[in-house]
């Protein structure tokens, strides 16, 4: 008999409205254990309701939103936070803790010496293990952003679904970060992360998911899902992968806009300038 693989997360062909307007219109995605998932599309596209609605979080109109099988919004609050760990984009915190302890309230449901345990584990992790004792509004943005991380990592949820988890950070926390993630994927657990830097996506993702206005348009292994055609019709960029030692490189421009002389008009949505005269 061939073996069933849970599927941790998945959002099949979801609607949802936000703040009176369709933000979903067939949105599809779904994580395993063992796998990078990643979220690419435009500012706008829906990546971040997206996760939401995956986690229960946001009521959609038509299709499903299902949490290690079962439906999400019908998880308790509990359920969801054993299932899944969260890094939501909003990186604010109300409250100035030390790093440690709001590291620690990613494992609400470990007894406290072993959630501290563990957050100072994953806040070693990220390189901010010299933090731990420091308050959160005492540190720059992105050390901030690594402990807000850590408390996604301190989390024993097999499913972590990260939105935008390198924003702001340096280009080698950016890799440290996108490691970890893997690192967690290879030992068994699912990874979620949305990511604006296509080539890191395709390096360390198993498959991406393209969104664009709330739709799907496109899913599978990196080179298929964020193929030229895609990067063009989605991204609105003139792209072509380059191999280099360390996986690919997406070598991006702005497409050139064409000048139609004899029609007068340029092929994109702006007239040509009028010609000089004399
Ligand atoms: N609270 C809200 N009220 C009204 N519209 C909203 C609200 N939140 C999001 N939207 C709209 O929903 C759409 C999708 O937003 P979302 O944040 O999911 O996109 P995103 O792909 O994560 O974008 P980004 O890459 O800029 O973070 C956008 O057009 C946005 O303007």
């Amino acid at each position: 008999m061939a073996a069933v693989t849970a599927v941790l997360l998945e959002l099949a062909n979801a609607h949802a409205r936000v703040g009176g307007a369709e933000v979903l219109k067939g949105a599809s995605l779904s994580v395993r254990p063992g796998e990078v998932v990643a979220l690419c599309g435009p500012n706008g596209a829906g990546k971040s309701t997206a996760v939401r609605a995956a986690l229960g979080l946001v009521r959609l109109t038509q299709g499903a939103a299902r949490l290690g099988g079962d439906e999400a919004r019908r998880l308790s609050e509990r359920q969801r936070g054993e299932r899944a760990a969260y890094l939501p984009q909003d990186r604010s915190i109300a409250w100035n803790l030390p790093a440690v302890e709001l590291a620690a309230l990613g494992a609400p449901f470990l007894a406290g010496a072993a959630a501290l345990d563990r957050a100072r584990a994953a806040l070693d992790e990220l390189g901010v293990g010299h933090l731990a004792d420091r308050g959160v509004a005492e540190m720059s943005g992105g050390e901030r952003a690594r402990v807000l991380l850590a408390r996604s990592l301190t989390a024993p949820a097999p499913l972590l679904a990260a939105d935008e988890p390198i924003a702001g950070l340096d280009p080698d926390a950016q890799l440290l970060v996108l490691e970890r993630l893997r690192a967690r994927a290879d030992a068994g657990r699912g990874i979620l992360v949305s990511l604006h830097d296509l080539t890191l996506a395709a390096r360390f993702a198993d498959r991406v998911v393209v969104l664009d206005q709330g739709r799907t348009a496109a899913e599978g292994a990196p080179a298929e899902a964020l193929s030229p055609r895609i990067l063009k019709t989605v991204f609105n960029l003139d792209a072509v992968w380059l191999e280099a030692l360390d996986g690919p490189i997406l070598a991006a421009r702005r497409p050139v806009v064409r000048v139609d002389r004899a029609a007068g008009l340029r092929s994109a949505a702006c007239r040509a300038p009028d010609p000089p005269t004399g």
